[in-house]
């Protein structure tokens, strides 16, 4: 491997998924960090903002308005959904892209405008867009400039039902998800939503019958079985800070029983670093991958018959964000995938 570094820039380094990259970062050999950006505390030492990362040496933020893209050979944009196509659309060539954003992963401009509010502004460059779930769009992101990382609740979701999809060992009209987030995946600005007195001891459910992660959730499992998908997906603010959960309900095809969609999961994360199966029967917690890029899935018969019942956890902040944006930056610079992800779970 080359001694050059590849020189990273972070917009919107001050937030969760920001500080997250930071914390990746600071063991990834291959690159370094050349640009921070941030908006209200832009001017600021990073470490002074985060005084856990307070020991490690990085320039101060700016605004983006400040940022000399000569600097960088890479950019992770870390902004808010709505703010990122403009900016993105305005970088020189040379700068690849991983957007954290939910700016370019919808690739119809009509589903697009209904769940965001707005015309697309940058339909030109959605076209060369990849979707970046590594594990299921390795090949086209080795060759992408601009990658669209994942929603944080559509990653478990798209990995656990792709291979029972395309395989058609469970029925595409008949998708139950249950979602529960840690309060991060709301981002660090403050919001009604996550005051402590709101969240700490009770749970809610929030953007029932429908959240926009849905039509994205929706687009992935169509690519994988070929048609259209509707799904019913209900997300429930949960009284942590990391962690997504997922119970996701189906129904097999006729003659599958829960053992075949145990073993079809199996055989396909075989030998992916970062996606486990468990041993049939168990489910995974949340505590099981916090502050990793793991996702952990559990396959469970359902008493009902026909129907099995799946269930996947994450990080939100690591392979729900910003640790599937640095696998999908060493996918893009052809590194080793589990370059400065080889972290292992914090438990309990
Ligand atoms: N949190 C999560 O679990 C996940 C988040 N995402 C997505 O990643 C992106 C970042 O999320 P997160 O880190 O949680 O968000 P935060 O709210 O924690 O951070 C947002 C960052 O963007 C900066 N910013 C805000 N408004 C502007 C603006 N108008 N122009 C330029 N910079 C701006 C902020 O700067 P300042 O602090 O100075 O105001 C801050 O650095 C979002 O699009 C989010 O949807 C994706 C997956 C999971
Ligand atoms: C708890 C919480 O508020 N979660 C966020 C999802 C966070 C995320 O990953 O998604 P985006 O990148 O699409 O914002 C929400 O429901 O909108």
């Amino acid at each position: 491997m080359s001694d050059v570094k590849v020189k990273v820039g972070i917009l919107g380094a001050s937030g969760y998924t920001g500080a997250e990259l930071v914390r990746i970062l600071a063991h990834h050999e291959a690159s370094e960090i050349t640009l921070l950006t941030a908006d209200r505390r832009a001017g600021r030492p990073f470490g002074e903002v985060f005084p856990h990362l307070a020991h490690i040496k990085l320039p101060t933020m700016i605004s983006i308005a400040e940022a000399d893209w000569s600097t960088v050979d890479l950019i992770f944009c870390a902004l808010p959904h709505g703010t990122t196509q403009e900016v993105i659309a305005g970088l020189p060539e040379h700068v690849k892209v991983v957007d954290l954003s939910a700016d370019f992963r919808l690739f119809d401009p009509a589903t697009y405008k209904e769940w965001y509010g707005a015309e697309h502004a940058a339909q030109d460059l959605q076209k060369e867009v990849v979707y970046g779930l590594t594990e299921l769009h390795r090949e086209k992101i080795k060759k992408a400039r601009v990658v669209a990382n994942p929603g944080c609740y559509p990653t478990p979701v798209q990995l656990a039902l792709t291979p029972l999809l395309e395989g058609k060992l469970v029925h595409a009209e008949d998708i139950i998800i249950d979602a529960k987030s840690g309060v991060t995946g709301a981002g660090r600005s403050p919001k009604e939503m996550t005051l402590y007195a709101e969240v700490t001891e009770g749970i809610h459910a929030y953007g029932t019958g429908g959240h926009r992660h849905a039509p994205e959730i929706e687009q992935g499992l169509a690519w994988a079985c070929g048609s259209d998908v509707v799904v019913n997906f209900s997300p429930h603010l949960m009284p942590m800070s990391r962690g997504i959960l997922e119970s996701i309900y189906v129904k097999m095809t006729n003659g599958t029983t829960a053992e075949d969609i145990q073993a079809a999961l199996e055989k396909r994360f075989a030998d992916e670093p970062f996606v486990r199966v468990l041993p049939f029967g168990v489910t995974p917690q949340t505590r099981h991958v916090r502050g990793s890029n793991y996702v952990l899935m559990g396959v469970v018969k359902d008493r009902v018959p026909g129907r099995v019942i799946i269930v996947a956890v994450e990080d939100n902040l690591v392979k729900g964000a910003s640790g599937q944006a640095v696998q999908n930056m060493n996918v893009m610079l052809g590194l080793p995938e589990t370059m400065g992800l080889e972290i292992e779970p914090l438990f309990p």
